[in-house]
């Protein structure tokens, strides 16, 4: 095929989130629709490898299939073909008028409006599907909706951040109601994950979907020298070296429970996986998670909930918020079991994991996947502050 030019896309933010897209989907099912051979890098024709390559440079996202081009950039308002692209038109975008929930901290007595804006959930349905089931929509648009959930924890986070440069007596009450809140939009995610399991079939994701999602990494899983893709016209060392070895898409790679990790201060912002997957996500979001990270460390919550002094309502309320992140991962882990670990376990067409070592098991991101969900789950209870 011809090498496409793709200067007609340049100015348009939209259009090139759509190119990277595009491209990285032809990439999956050129890589994964061909015979594997574990002891060569598989050629990637550079039709599909230069422009991807130069548009996954031009917005900065990791040059392969990502949680963005699976989520965030695959949805559009249901039964409406001709709607724009997401986030093409601001005023378009039906996620949009959930950015600002109207949740105010000090008048909530009947606690934050979290079903509310729930209740104007807008139908979506998805742009591109590997395999066209009824599963792999249904997964997709689970963690689209955790994300517009998550909208109303964004805006939760803000405001604390705001209370805190202010640390005065009524900041202190405000911190704690809108961490009481956090909670229940934590609470609100979780069941939103567990609603994955009434529509994505375990045996189709595990056969069927979650094979396409692999990177360069699992192009010669657990066979001798690392190969990866190849990118046929790519020279540049380091645009070659980023296409090699990429990571397949994982939900990991969403921030928001990033977000939350930085936010409530647990250990997992350390963790290696975690921070690689920064490079598989949009730059605002990394950039948005390096400003958060970027608070001196006195003026974080982390420090306030522990200072001498602070008052046992804050302290509850922050422990609230997460033990609400652990009921997330507990339940993440329940939903990894069930669509991985269970099927691994089951005779299966495809070899992706077939070898019966349950134990070892990878995510699509590379992970051996139950010590390492158990651990981050653990670091996150262990972050509780004592009364
Ligand atoms: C069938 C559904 C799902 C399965 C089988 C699954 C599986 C996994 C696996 C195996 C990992 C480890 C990283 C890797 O190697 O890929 C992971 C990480 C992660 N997943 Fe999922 N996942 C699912 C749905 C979701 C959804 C809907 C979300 C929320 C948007 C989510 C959020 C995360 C996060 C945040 C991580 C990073 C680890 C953490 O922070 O706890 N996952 N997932």
């Amino acid at each position: 095929m011809d090498v496409l030019p793709i200067d007609p896309l340049v100015h348009s933010e939209t259009l090139l989130r759509r190119a990277h897209a595009v491209l990285a989907f032809l990439l999956a099912f050129y890589a994964h629709s061909h015979p594997r051979d574990a002891s060569a890098p598989l050629v990637v024709p550079k039709s599909i490898a230069l422009p991807l390559s130069t548009v996954s440079r031009a917005i900065g996202i990791a040059p392969v299939v990502t949680y963005a081009d699976t989520v965030l950039w695959n949805w559009r308002p249901a039964g409406d073909p001709t709607a724009p692209l997401a986030s093409a038109t601001p005023n378009l975008n039906p996620l949009s008028q959930f950015a600002a929930p109207s949740i105010n901290p000090l008048s909530q007595s009947t606690g934050p409006a979290v079903t509310s804006f729930e209740a104007k959930l807008p139908e979506l349905e998805c742009l591109m599907l590997f395999t066209g089931l009824p599963s792999e929509a249904h997964f997709y648009l689970t963690s689209a909706r955790i994300e517009l959930a998550s909208a109303a924890a964004l805006q939760l986070m803000q405001r604390t951040l705001d209370e805190l440069f202010l640390s005065d007596a009524i900041a202190l009450k405000r911190i704690a109601v809108n961490l009481t809140s956090l909670a229940k939009v934590i609470d609100r995610m979780t069941v939103l994950l567990e609603d994955m399991k009434n529509g994505c079939d375990p045996a189709d994701f595990y056969n069927h979907i979650r094979p396409w999602f692999r990177g360069g990494e699992a192009w010669n899983n657990g066979g001798g020298d690392a190969q990866g893709f190849e990118f046929e016209g790519v020279e540049d060392p380091v645009e070659k070296e980023r296409a090699r070895m990429t990571a397949g898409a994982s939900a990991g790679q969403s921030s928001i429970v990033h977000a939350l990790d930085i936010f409530l201060g647990t250990p997992n912002t350390l963790s290696p996986f975690l921070s690689k997957m920064e490079y598989y996500m949009p730059r605002h979001h990394r950039a948005f998670l390096r400003h958060l990270r970027a608070m001196p460390a006195q003026t974080t919550l982390s420090a306030l909930v522990r200072a001498p002094g602070t008052n046992d309502t804050v302290k509850m309320a922050f422990n609230e918020s997460v033990l609400a992140l652990k009921r997330f991962r507990d339940m993440h882990i329940r939903i990894a079991t069930l669509y991985i670990v269970n099927q691994a376990r089951r005779p299966h067409p495809s070899p992706a994991e077939g070898d019966g070592q349950v134990d070892k098991v990878k995510g699509t991101g590379g992970t051996e996947l139950v010590p390492f969900l158990k651990g981050i789950r653990d670091n996150t209870a262990r972050t509780v502050v004592p009364l």
